[in-house]
């Protein structure tokens, strides 16, 4: 059996994250038949910052290429077939995972303006990887693409149409590689077909999404990863007319509106973190600063719950995903809390040991933590896309 290596970037601002996978292996002891094994992964951190050994992205890609030469998957491997990157913002252009050209890059390049936080760290980590493998295959998989089946009723701002339109003003919606592996995950353990799954991805940034049958019918960020939940760093929703007070009565320029909603605010803006671990820590010990940050940020998932049960109907998994998302028993109790009239119950043991199934044996909506794996399913959609084009 040929092996088939796929190498996934995750591009992020200060960061690289990569996994390289062979794909379709025989499978490992008690593993599915064909699934991917993990050859090397790691991080590469601090990109560009202060004292950092790491100056940019073609740095932190030849640290990368260094690394796997080091394990004995040099770049220039035969078996390796092609490169997938993340991708957040593809605006209405991208639909789906995209074999990458010129053309391709030209057209991310133009989406920046609507992901100036992650666009450009994405356009980099492509360029550099061409330039080091410039035969090899490499595929865009995209944030927003998941979420392209959204109806318009949910897509749409209500705005002045014209201005929308001129400007590419309406919903997209991210994370959408973690929210359809995750409600593909979810969806197996309901007890019909076709079920309704609401994901609750909790990590940096922070989304909600409505899937039915499979489809995406609602998310809770919007034109730019700003809108929704409280995030890290991220304020997630706020009325638009603070913005303008803002810059009317405080006289903030554009880049301090910016700077403040997406770096100072979230749980960092409440109370002086932004990792959720030391948040719970101080909420312990009674601070009070944390403790509201904990309340704001719970009690607008659950805001989130109720109106996309709505939405849907009716409910039939509750999947909890990424690293608050995973690991902390506290915010799932306090978000899902006093539900049982929508029938939703926790079971405490099993939300303590957090994971899969957690809700309780009467519970008509199951909950259960699902780890995400964007870059599995990154290399997956970046494998059908190249053995699609004769190329895997
Ligand atoms: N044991 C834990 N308890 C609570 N929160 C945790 C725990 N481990 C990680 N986290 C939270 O997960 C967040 C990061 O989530 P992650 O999905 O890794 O983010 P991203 O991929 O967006 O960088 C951290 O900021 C931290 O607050
Ligand atoms: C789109 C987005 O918010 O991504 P991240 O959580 O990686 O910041
Ligand atoms: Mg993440």
């Amino acid at each position: 059996m040929t092996r088939k290596h796929i190498l996934v970037l995750n591009s992020g601002s200060s960061s690289v994250k990569y996994r390289l996978l062979s794909m379709g292996e025989e499978p490992a002891k008690g593993a599915e038949a064909g699934e991917a094994v993990r050859l090397a992964s790691g991080t590469v951190e601090r990109i560009g910052e202060a004292g950092s050994p790491v100056a940019d992205h073609g740095q932190a890609l030849r640290a990368v290429a260094d690394e796997l030469e080091r394990v004995g998957f040099g770049l220039d491997s035969e078996e390796l077939i092609a490169i997938g990157h993340r991708v957040v913002h593809g605006g209405t252009a991208f639909t789906e995972p995209t074999l990458i050209t010129d053309r391709v890059v030209e057209k991310i390049k133009k989406l920046v303006p609507l992901a100036p936080l992650h666009n450009p760290a994405n356009v980099e980590g492509i360029q550099v990887a061409r330039r080091l493998r410039p035969d090899l295959p490499q595929v865009g998989v995209f944030d927003t693409a998941f979420h392209c089946t959204i109806p318009e009723a949910a897509a749409t701002y209500a705005i002045d149409r014209a201005t929308a339109e001129r400007y590419g003003i309406r919903r997209y919606g991210f994370h959408g590689t973690s929210h359809a592996y995750v409600s593909r995950e979810a969806a197996r353990l309901a007890d019909r077909p076709d079920p309704n799954v609401i994901v609750l991805h909790l990590g940096n940034g922070a989304s909600v999404s409505a899937v039915a049958a499979g489809r995406c019918v609602e998310t809770s960020m919007g034109m730019t990863p700003l809108e929704g939940l409280v995030m890290g760093t991220r304020s997630g929703d706020v009325d638009p007319g603070v913005l303008v007070h803002l810059r009317r009565e405080a006289r903030m320029r554009t880049e301090e509106v910016d700077g403040l909603l997406n770096r100072r605010s979230g749980l960092l803006g409440l109370c002086g973190d932004n990792d959720m671990r030391a948040v719970e820590r101080r909420v312990a010990e009674g601070d009070p600063d944390a403790e509201l940050a904990l309340s704001v940020y719970c009690h607008r998932i659950r805001k989130y719950v109720g109106a996309y049960y709505a939405v849907l109907g009716t409910v039939d998994v509750i999947a909890f995903t990424a690293g608050v998302g995973e690991n902390s028993a506290l915010v799932r109790e306090r978000a899902l809390a006093g539900l049982e009239a929508l029938g939703i119950a926790l079971d405490p043991g099993l939300n303590a040991a957090g994971k899969g199934l957690i809700s309780a044996d009467g519970s008509r909506v199951k909950v259960a933590v699902i780890p995400t794996d964007e870059e599995l399913e990154i290399a997956r959609q970046t494998l059908e896309v190249v053995s699609r084009n004769g190329r895997g």
